[in-house]
């Protein structure tokens, strides 16, 4: 696939240095910044492709800047041999060795000092304090996620924040996690999803590895723990995480939740942990008013360098009040339809867009089940096949919009929806919906598949 590159694009690979794989991203060091732009531009379609075929799985690629590199960086675009990383298959297959099993997964860039890095954590880059947009919705919340991570373990132990889907929980938790890493850079940090908590705690008991299971979340100085309404009814981890949670709290370690639900609405869950989860701070996100709904569009619309005018801005604000997901859906729905028709985005234009995404009379209620079917349905696939481990070229498209349409219209988990799509990791559900999202802009015959599929599971979940 790399090997379909054309020479000048190739010379971007050639200071290039594949450093891990980290469980299912390939971490790759650049000397600089501008060639970081160029992989995570307009290469990291051909290397993720290579990548997940080499690999045989899902693979997504971080790229991380190493001025160490800089020496070896000077990229000589008239020539097409690269030296350094050929990312053919076999050659990855041989340089991208798993990393040790440690406590706390490690990184190392080469040439640099041993220095943690959120990599390791796998916090999203882009959630952090600066991204956040602040308004009287989220004001507390935000307020006692600063503290918590300018003072680990000593201002409220533990934090937890709950609200509704798509309010921007999780963008919390990775706030404080990147901004307790910008202040002590030596500090633990461990991001997890309880789903995730779970299946490595059973894993843990098949393979007889308790004691590894035990040091990596105990052997942490900020516990970041998210969904834990997903621990609901499972006694066992239950148990296991009531002793994390003492060890970390006795040691003042620090532990931050977040929950779909206030902790007392979570009746699956044993007292003895729901009283814990008091004894620090509770604090819950709101649906956004219309002036945030606004300044995040635009802080957005700034970030991923999206044109649209204010009216339009604010007109898709003004449509879209509960999810902010949903409302970041919408604006990449609208910009991208405009760049696939080279028209300019404006009123008219994003009227016909939001007429589709937004039904008269309210949201039907979507399952994941109905998306399943539809979307089987529509490339004529059989439900075995979108849900199974079949690697075609068609088959991975329907699967990964299937995907992406569960992260859009409905309310569930990376690790739920990977569940459903035949026990597939949360890390495949996050690539599928960065890819498609990517494509919608990019090629028609997705932002076309993907806009009458919706319609589809839309009408088909109004008749139900
Ligand atoms: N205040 C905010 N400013 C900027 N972006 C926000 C804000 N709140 C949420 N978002 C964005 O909205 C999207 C959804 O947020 P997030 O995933 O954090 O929601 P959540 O509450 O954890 O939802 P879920 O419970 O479904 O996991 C993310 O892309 C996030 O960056």
């Amino acid at each position: 696939m790399v090997e379909d590159l054309q020479p000048n694009q190739r010379a971007w690979l050639r200071p290039s240095v594949p450093m891990t794989l980290h469980e299912n991203t390939a971490i790759i060091a650049v000397p600089n910044d501008f060639t970081r732009n160029q992989l995570e531009g307009r290469l990291r379609n051909h290397i993720e492709d290579a990548l997940t075929e080499g690999f045989g799985r899902e693979i997504r690629m971080l790229v991380t800047v190493n001025p160490a590199l800089e020496a070896e960086a000077q990229p000589q675009i008239d020539e097409a041999t690269d030296r350094s990383v050929a990312l053919s298959t076999n050659d990855h297959q041989a340089r991208f060795e798993p990393p040790a099993p440690t406590a706390v997964d490690t990184y190392e860039p080469a040439g640099a000092e041993r220095r943690p890095s959120a990599l390791e954590t796998r916090l999203n880059p882009k959630y952090t304090f600066e991204t956040f947009v602040i308004g009287s919705s989220n004001r507390f919340p935000h307020a006692a996620a600063v503290a918590v991570a300018e003072a680990p373990g000593k201002a409220y132990n533990p934090l937890l924040v709950y609200g509704e889907s798509g309010l921007g929980k999780t963008h919390l938790l990775h706030a404080i996690g990147h901004y307790v890493r910008s202040l002590y850079s030596n500090a633990k940090v461990r991001y997890v999803s309880s789903e995730e908590f779970t299946n490595e705690f059973i894993n843990a008991i098949r393979d007889d590895r308790q004691d590894r299971f035990k040091r990596r979340y105990r052997d942490v100085d900020v516990l970041l723990i998210d969904d834990i309404q997903f621990l609901e009814g499972k006694t066992q981890t239950q148990e296991e995480f009531f002793h994390t949670f003492n060890t970390l709290h006795n040691a003042n370690k620090q532990i931050v939740l977040t929950s779909d639900r206030a902790p007392k609405r979570l009746e699956a869950l044993e007292d003895r942990l729901r009283n814990r989860f008091e004894w620090g701070l509770i604090t819950d996100v709101q649906p956004p008013d219309l002036e945030t709904r606004i300044a995040i569009l635009r802080k957005k619309a700034a970030m991923d360098r999206l044109t649209a005018p204010p009216d339009v801005l604010e007109f898709i604000a003004s449509k879209i009040q509960t999810n902010i997901r949903e409302l970041e859906g919408a604006l990449i729905r609208v910009t991208a339809f405009a760049n696939l028709n080279r028209q300019e985005v404006d009123m008219t234009l994003a009227e016909i867009v939001l007429k589709d995404l937004i039904p008269e009379g309210g949201e039907p209620e979507i399952t994941h089940a109905l998306i399943i079917a539809q979307t089987a349905a529509y490339f004529g696939v059989s439900l075995e096949d979108l849900t199974g481990p079949s690697r075609g070229r068609h088959l991975v498209m329907a699967r990964q919009i299937g995907m992406y349409l569960c992260r859009e219209l409905t309310s569930m988990s990376l690790p739920q929806i990977g569940r459903e799509f035949g026990g597939r990791d949360h890390t495949t559900v996050m690539y599928a919906d960065r890819k498609i999202r990517q494509l919608l802009a990019e090629r028609r015959a997705v932002f076309n598949q993907v806009s009458e599929l919706t319609n589809r599971v839309k009408m088909q979940a109004r008749q139900a």
